[in-house]
């Protein structure tokens, strides 16, 4: 399947009972990630990391010489992504320079527009006929999913984000200065919150959940809590 994530087929197979989804959003390094992986393999769902998709068309305008800036070469790239493209399985995507050039395009609105459908088919339509779907990134509640039966906004001071960012680089080898950890981390907060295009924000009817006193099992006890709440749903024994 070679076609952009904005024009991918209908599928014709029988319509499954509506899915349920759980949009988990919040700012980089705030634990969603690890929270939304934990979350659909407790409930059976299928998961998307949005930020990949705008990771991809970042380095996509680096690798061709562009300015993630540049509206129209990251419109490209944007529509020439597709869900088989082989950069959404690559390690290059989860540098700084990714994640900077990331949060560069997606302040761009076609670069929003063409990854939105996939995205809403994705929760519409969880592949391997999961009954749901978790999406993780910054606009799930507010713009992609705004009927998504649980929202959640995971938060942490930027201090502690950037700390435990630097404790993952270093896991992985990666040198790394705390202060520009911490400086990369208020700019990306910056473009992603003042943006005027699907800003990160939490959506008004998100359980808003500060984790910068949490560890990773009290944040997933707090969020099976309060998805159980809103959908009647247990995790898988
Ligand atoms: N509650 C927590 N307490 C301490 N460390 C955590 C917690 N949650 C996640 N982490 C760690 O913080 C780092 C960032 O977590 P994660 O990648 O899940 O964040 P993210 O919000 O998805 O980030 P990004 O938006 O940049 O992809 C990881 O190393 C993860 O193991
Ligand atoms: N729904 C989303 C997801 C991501 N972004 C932008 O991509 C950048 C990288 O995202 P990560 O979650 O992988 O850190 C992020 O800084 C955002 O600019 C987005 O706009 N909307």
């Amino acid at each position: 399947m070679t076609q952009p994530l904005s024009n991918q087929p209908l599928s014709t197979e029988p319509a499954p009972a509506k899915a349920v989804v759980v949009a988990i959003d919040g700012p980089a390094a705030s634990g969603k990630g690890t929270l939304s992986q934990r979350i659909a393999e407790a409930f059976g769902f299928a998961h998307l990391d949005t930020g990949v998709l705008y990771r991809a068309v970042g380095v996509s305008v680096l690798r061709a010489g562009g300015d993630p800036a540049d509206n129209a070469a990251a419109a490209r790239a944007a529509y020439e992504l597709h869900p088989e493209h082989p950069i959404l399985q690559e390690v290059a995507l989860r540098t700084d320079a990714a994640a900077q050039a990331a949060s560069k395009v997606a302040a761009v609105p076609e670069v929003r527009a063409a990854l939105l459908d996939f995205q809403r088919r994705f929760a519409a339509h969880p592949p391997g006929g999961a009954p749901g779907a978790v999406l993780d990134g910054r606009d799930i509640g507010t713009v992609v999913c705004p009927d998504a039966q649980a929202k959640l906004f995971i938060t942490a001071s930027v201090e502690v984000r950037a700390e435990r960012r630097l404790k993952e680089l270093q896991r992985r080898g990666i040198p790394a200065i705390s202060s520009d950890v911490l400086e990369d981390m208020k700019a990306r907060d910056a473009r992603d919150s003042q943006r005027a295009v699907a800003p990160l924000r939490p959506a008004v009817d998100a359980f808003v959940l500060d984790t910068s006193a949490l560890d990773a099992d009290q944040v997933f006890s707090m969020a099976v809590a309060h998805i159980g709440s809103k959908t009647g749903l247990k995790p898988k024994a």
